[in-house]
């Protein structure tokens, strides 16, 4: 149970750190809070946000047949080079602050699953005469002590850890849409704000594709009867938008072209699909036609290595993405549709489920990503 005392955990996603200036912004909004509130604040954060997938790119290109250890090694120091920066920022601003790694506070995978654990004393006591301490999302430690990552999107995971180990009731999470809508803002403008809705269902959209929280994050906060919410840090101030917990939502469109989609070969497609779930990978079945197709949402990262480490004999097929409905209970239906008719595709399904909303939202650009995360890209390029 959350007291006075509790730190007040927070967690800033790479989409917050589009521009340097950023880092300053956030590191005022944490003095402020902290201040405000009479409690230490803890933030876990992100690296910038096109810095994964450009770190990916780089190591690829050296080893396109990449150990698991190097990949997450050499993806951990995208979330390091951002608590460096973040814990800078805090410095300029004259805040007491504290960074830290997953070694630092006992950041540790358990099993082979993707569970975390924080060892809170650790934690609490590198909080002592600070204001601050930032925490590196996505990394944790395995049985041997290396550094292994939770795939993508992971940093919420880590938030959400980190607040049931200190016992706090909510975690706040900071991106640039201030909340969970009927479907992805950037794709339907007309898309309607969720005031609360269930871990169920925040969970089912984010297995279906929907990247704004991590599935494993929203299915731990449900363990620990852990809030999350959203919020978004604007230049008028923090904004907050959904509550994910026990309050119940809308109807909502996700449609995920980052999906791969599979044929399987030789063994039963339903044994192959087991055994790819027991292995970490979310997969979903979908007829079409007089076809059945196997999907992946593309949270876990590389699928088809996935599949191969287990033995699975998969053909992929190119070209189509997932399109689901997902209701306020969780309940989901998954239709296979070609990539470029998806986002079309997402905002009939709105209209047919919403009407067409006059309402727009803020944020009907496409998303933007730091230029600062492809310093390492430019300085390979040059080299040739
Ligand atoms: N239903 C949805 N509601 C809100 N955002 C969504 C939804 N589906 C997808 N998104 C996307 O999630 C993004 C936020 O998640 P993400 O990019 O991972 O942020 P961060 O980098 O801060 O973690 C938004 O920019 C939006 O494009
Ligand atoms: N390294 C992770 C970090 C993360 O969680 O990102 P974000 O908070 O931007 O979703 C990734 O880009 O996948």
């Amino acid at each position: 149970m959350a007291d006075q005392q509790t730190p007040i955990v927070v967690k800033f996603g790479g989409s917050s750190f589009i521009e340097l200036p950023a880092y300053r912004r956030v590191a005022r909004h944490l003095s402020e809070l902290a201040h405000d509130e009479g409690r230490p604040v803890v933030a876990v954060v992100s690296g910038m946000s096109g810095s994964t997938g450009r770190l990916l790119e780089a190591a690829r290109d050296v080893d396109p047949d990449l150990e698991p250890h190097v990949q997450d090694q050499v993806l951990a120091t995208a979330e390091i080079v951002s608590v460096g920066l973040l814990r800078a920022a805090l410095h300029a601003e004259g805040v007491r602050a504290t960074d830290l790694w997953a070694p630092h506070i006992g950041m540790r995978r358990i099993a082979s699953g993707p569970v975390i654990a924080v060892d809170r004393r650790r934690l609490l006591d590198a909080l002592v005469g600070k204001t601050v301490a930032v925490v590196a999302g996505g990394q944790a430690l395995d049985s041997d002590g290396r550094i292994v990552m939770f795939g993508r999107n992971s940093s919420d995971l880590t938030a959400v850890a980190v607040a049931a180990a200190v016992g706090a009731d909510q975690c706040q999470i900071y991106s640039d849409v201030d909340g969970v809508y009927t479907a992805d803002p950037h794709v339907v403008p007309g898309a309607r704000l969720m005031p609360e809705l269930s871990y169920a269902q925040c969970a089912a959209m984010s297995s279906s594709g929907a990247k704004v929280l991590h599935a494993g994050a929203v299915r731990l906060a449900e363990v620990h009867g852990i809030d999350i919410v959203c919020a978004s840090l604007t230049p008028d101030g923090a904004v907050t938008g959904s509550v994910i917990g026990a309050g119940r939502g809308l109807a909502a469109v996700v449609g995920d072209r980052r999906t791969q989609v599979f044929r399987f070969v030789g063994a039963s497609a339903d044994d192959a699909l087991e055994r790819a779930r027991a292995c970490g990978v979310v997969g979903v079945t979908v007829v079409q036609g007089d076809e059945t197709i196997h999907c992946f949402a593309g949270q876990q990262g590389d699928v088809a290595a996935a599949l191969r480490r287990a033995g699975i004999d998969a053909l992929a097929v190119s070209g189509l993405g997932l399109l689901s409905v997902v209701q306020p209970d969780g309940q989901t239906e998954h239709t296979a549709v070609g990539v470029d008719s998806l986002d079309g595709a997402v905002r009939d399904l709105h209209v047919h489920l919403h009407g067409d909303s006059a309402a727009t939202t803020r944020w009907p650009a496409p998303k933007r990503r730091s230029n600062h995360s492809g310093l390492l890209l430019s300085a390979r390029r040059a080299e040739g």
